[in-house]
């Protein structure tokens, strides 16, 4: 479900300013195919205790509390997809060359089966890519722009991979959030 322009044009310009300000943005590195790498981003990770970590490429990360900025782009989009969030993924691809490759944000610690994933978008417009797992040519893409919000429901994860590829003629940093549930903290 893609909501674009939920948050007002200049509302979102000053949560852009406000959050890649207030947010403490990690270089990471990561295992890709047993190599270290940096990743093409910079991230940070927030949620409503310490005790729910994430995971990831072979490193985790601590959870930041959540700041004033985020708390009030994730009432919207709880009240927008209906869902309630405990955990948050922040990227920060600062131009056009940063990205993220195919994935799924499909950790068991979400649950099994339908659950809900929304993000917020930020900066630059990126072009989101949804790509169905068993025909690769089957693509849908989503140019998410400032104050964009997008819902990602059921058992989307199973089925489909999403990227933001890599985009030249983008100078302008983008920021994303992406907001999510954890239903099994034991799995931290
Ligand atoms: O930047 C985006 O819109 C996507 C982020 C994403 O897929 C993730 O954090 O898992
Ligand atoms: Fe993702």
């Amino acid at each position: 479900m893609y909501l674009p322009a939920i948050f007002p044009a200049r509302q979102s310009v000053a949560l852009y300013h406000s959050l890649q300000e207030t947010v403490e943005w990690q270089a990471r590195e990561v295992t890709v195919m047993g190599r270290r790498v940096m990743q093409p981003r910079l991230v940070a990770y927030m949620a409503d205790h310490a005790g729910l970590s994430y995971t990831y490429s072979g490193s985790s990360m601590a959870p930041l509390s959540w700041n004033e900025p985020v708390l009030k782009i994730k009432e919207r989009v709880e009240e927008l997809s209906g869902a309630t969030f405990n955990s948050c993924l922040l990227n920060f691809y600062r131009s056009g060359n940063d990205h993220l490759s195919f994935h799924s944000d499909n950790e068991s610690l979400y649950g099994s089966g339908s659950y809900t994933i929304a993000s917020a978008s930020f900066g630059s417009a990126r072009d989101f890519i949804l790509r169905c797992n068993i025909d690769h040519s089957n693509k849908v893409s989503y140019p998410l722009g400032c104050g964009d919000v997008l819902v990602m429901k059921g058992t989307l994860q199973q089925h489909w991979m999403h990227a933001v590829p890599r985009r030249k003629r983008v100078s302008g940093g983008r920021i994303s959030l992406t907001f999510r549930q954890i239903v099994h903290p034991e799995l931290c």
